[in-house]
């Protein structure tokens, strides 16, 4: 049976198998459903490389339920990273299913990723609303909904210690108002910033880390008054630290540690059994 190669790294907890996006996998959903399976991973990231000035890397995110995602923060970091082991630049510009992507890679393998404008705008998280959802009564939690590449609905809570995320998530994430779904962030205010918990679409679980949802918190932090444009912040999801710039323009930096874990290959086609005859 035909093997496909992969490379496995994390950020901040958030664990991704890489796979080179010319690798023939004819059915990519079946293909990340089998391996974050096996890896218990977070994601597939099929990444292909346009060694340019400065050099492109096209990013596609399957999910461990063959869903897709239009962008990723913490897969951002993970691409730019590979991208820059590949070509030994500094600078990489990512295409994401949410757009251009700048990413900037640092000495300690920390990644810095523009993450394009944040909008509450119901039409583009989306919510079914006219007007944006600020701190609206959901679940028995204050939701505010926001577009960070992907849709949040960020409550701020007084300890997120406190929150029984995988039952409070679900009703939040699948509510009628948000016609895509929404990945359910929880955020309380810590002495460097904030705490962060997020039940992520996709994976239907709560992960190490979300730096989409670590965005969403800073932003809607901001919106709320909590924290002032422009100034860093330090989101802490259970993988770690990330530190977000939310500007006054709505444009954001997430900015967190990549690692790469090691290398191994998986069945180019999971549904192929070890020893079956074609
Ligand atoms: N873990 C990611 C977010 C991935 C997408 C999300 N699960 C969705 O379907 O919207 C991150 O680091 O941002």
């Amino acid at each position: 049976m035909s093997e496909v190669p992969f490379l496995k790294y994390h950020g901040t907890g958030n664990d991704f198998a890489v796979v080179e996006a010319d690798e023939a996998v004819s059915d990519r959903a079946a293909f990340a459903i089998a391996l974050c399976a096996d890896l218990d991973a977070d994601g597939v990231l099929f990444l292909d490389l346009d060694e340019g000035d400065p050099p492109v890397v096209e990013m596609a995110l399957f999910q461990p339920d063959g869903s897709t995602a239009a962008m990723c923060g913490n897969g951002a970091r993970v691409a730019a990273r590979w991208g820059s082991e590949r070509t030994g630049a500094d600078e990489i510009r990512l295409e994401t299913g949410a757009g251009p992507r700048h990413t900037r890679i640092h000495e300690d393998w920390s990644v810095t990723v523009e993450m394009g404008s944040l909008s509450f705008d119901p039409d583009d998280v989306p919510v079914d609303a006219d007007e944006p959802m600020i701190e609206t009564e959901l679940a028995g939690y204050p939701i505010t909904a926001v577009d960070t590449g992907v849709p949040h609905a960020v409550a701020f809570v007084e300890d997120v210690e406190d929150v029984d995320v995988a039952t409070d998530a679900p009703p939040i994430r699948h509510a009628d108002v948000f016609p895509e779904g929404a990945n359910a962030t929880f955020a309380s205010q810590s002495e460097r910033g904030f705490d962060q918990r997020t039940f992520e679409r996709g994976i239907e679980g709560e992960t190490q880390s979300c730096g989409t949802g670590a965005v969403a918190v800073a932003a809607v932090a901001t919106r709320l008054g909590t924290i002032v444009p422009g100034e860093s912040t330090v989101v802490s999801p259970p993988g770690g630290d990330l530190t977000v710039t939310v500007r006054e323009d709505w444009t954001a930096t997430l900015r967190g540690p990549t690692a790469f874990e090691f290398s191994d290959t998986a069945p180019r086609d999971p549904g192929t059994q070890v020893g079956e005859t074609r």
